[in-house]
Parts: C-alpha cells; structure tokens; sequence
C-alpha cells in the first residue's frame, strides 16, 4: 500500500463538480444462464481518468464494453439497465451503434492494427464515417491523430510502411491515434498496456495522462500502481458487484470497503 501511494498522481484531483459524461444504472448483463454483473450504477466525470479495477472474473471488461454496445457483438450477452451518453440512451434502438462507438471508442489489450500502412490504419475511421472531403483534409487528420497520440515523430516519414511492422508500444500508440481520428468524446481502454515492456507502457501512461485534457477515459487495469498513477477515479468491482467508487486517492489511502481494502493490499485477486 505503501508503494501506491507513493505513485499516486500528483495532478489535480477528481474535482466534485465534473460534468458527468456517462451514467449507468443498475446494469445487468447474462451470458446465457451467467450472471457476470448483478446491477452497476456508476457516473463517467468527463474528461477525466476512471479506473476499473477488481480479481479476475469480477466483470470489469464485460462493464467496459456495455458503454459502447460491444457486448452486442456477443450472442449469449443479455445487458439490462441503462447507459446514457451525455444523457441519450446509448441503447436506444434508434441509436446507430457504428456512430456510437465512434462516440465511444475502444483500444484493446493487445495492439491490434490493421494489415494496412500506418496512414490507412489512421485514415479508415474518418473515410467511412466520411470525415474528409479531400486528400488535404484526410492528411490533416491523419497527421493531427499521429501527433496526439505521440507518435508522429516516430512515424513521419514512413507513413507508407505496414502498421504491422511497429513495435508492441508503437503499435498501441497507432491504435489510439486510429480511436481519436474519428473524434471520439470516450475512449475505453482494455488492459492497453498488459502486452507491452515497461518503458513502452511508461510511454502510453503519459500519453493517457495528456488525453485526458480532450477526452472522457475508463481504462480497465489489473495494475494497482497504473491506476493510481494514471486515474482520478477508482471504481472496485467484485464477483459482479461495484464494491466502492471514490477519488483514486482516497481509494488507495483510505478505502471504505473492506473488499477495496484486502484487493489493494494483495490479500485476493
Ligand atoms: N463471452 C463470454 N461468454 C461467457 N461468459 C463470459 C464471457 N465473457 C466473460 N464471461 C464471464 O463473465 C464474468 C466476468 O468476466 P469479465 O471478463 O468481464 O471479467 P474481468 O473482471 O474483466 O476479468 P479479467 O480481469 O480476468 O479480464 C466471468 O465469470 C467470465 O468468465
């Protein structure tokens, strides 16, 4: 316990009077017969950092990918409950679920680009949610993206070369610039470092860190210290439960709960 504290982040803390970007209420979801969530009610402050944290199997995941409707792609998931976006019901049938998750925008845990040039990974958001009307303004976002997700240097000068052939941090780096090219307002973060060295996951943590300026961020992360590091919110699942929510700081200096407690201290998970 005492190492988190010593990572806590030193930026400002979650301020009481955030602006509220998503809300759940009392979200279920069923695999089939499995239950995996038993009714989560948790506000996203925007433009902030919130942590999900919680031992494996406690439902971190199948939250993160109710915000953006990515359990639709799964047969078995049943989600009830709601989920509004800047108060709009995000499972609204006259929602369009493609706009939605370039509303809501996702990075996987392992780097994932696509088998195209580091510009068509880029570019392929914006060309089908029609962004660009010319070749200017397509290498405008391409570039700009690039830049914000702190890679542009790096990249310049071989945009032409197969996103494949960047290293694992790099290739995470691309795969953020690929979320923010659409104009996300949510960027959702599955593990984005768990397949990356220290030094490429050091990297990517600064640049959460810098995003958090533009964009509403909820990173799942089995790393106490990443969250206290890169979070302004700590949300604790457990066996489906939200056990406790609270500023990351208290969090890991002060919890209520006594299941935050015995997490943070490495007696489960
Ligand atoms: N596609 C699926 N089909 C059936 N059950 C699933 C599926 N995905 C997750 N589950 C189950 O739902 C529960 C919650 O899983 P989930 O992956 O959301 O937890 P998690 O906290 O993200 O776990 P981890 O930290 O290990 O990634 C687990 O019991 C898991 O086995």
């Amino acid at each position: 316990m005492e190492n988190i504290q010593a990572t806590l982040h030193k930026g400002p803390a979650v301020e009481a009077s955030r602006p509220i970007k998503m809300t759940s209420k009392d979200v279920i979801v069923h695999y089939g017969a499995k239950q995996a969530l038993n009714g989560i009610t948790l506000d996203i402050p925007e433009r902030q950092v919130t942590a999900l944290i919680g031992p494996s199997g406690c439902g971190k995941s199948t939250y993160l990918r109710c915000l953006n409707r990515m359990n639709d792609t799964i047969d078995s998931a049943k989600v009830a409950g709601k989920i509004l976006l800047d108060g709009e019901d995000v499972y609204d049938p006259d929602i369009d679920v493609v706009e939605l998750r370039a509303r809501v925008g996702m990075v996987f845990q392992k780097p994932n680009p696509f088998p195209k040039s580091i510009y068509e990974n880029v570019s392929y958001g914006p060309k089908i949610h029609g962004l660009a009307h010319s070749k200017q303004e397509m290498d405008e976002i391409v570039h700009t993206s690039l830049r914000k997700a702190g890679l542009w240097r790096e990249v310049h000068d071989r945009l032409d070369e197969p996103g494949t052939g960047l290293s694992g941090g790099q290739q995470q780096r691309l795969c953020i610039a690929r979320a923010i090219a659409v104009s996300p307002e949510v960027i959702l973060m599955d593990e984005p470092c768990s397949a990356l060295d220290p030094i490429a996951t050091a990297t990517v943590e600064e640049l959460i860190d810098e995003l958090r300026e533009n964009y509403t961020i909820v990173i799942v992360t089995h790393s106490m210290q990443q969250a206290a590091r890169v979070s302004q919110l700590t949300a604790m699942f457990h066996l489906g439960d939200l056990a406790e929510v609270g500023p990351t700081e208290k969090m890991f200096s002060n919890p209520d709960d006594k299941r935050t407690q015995d997490y943070i201290t490495g007696r489960f998970g």
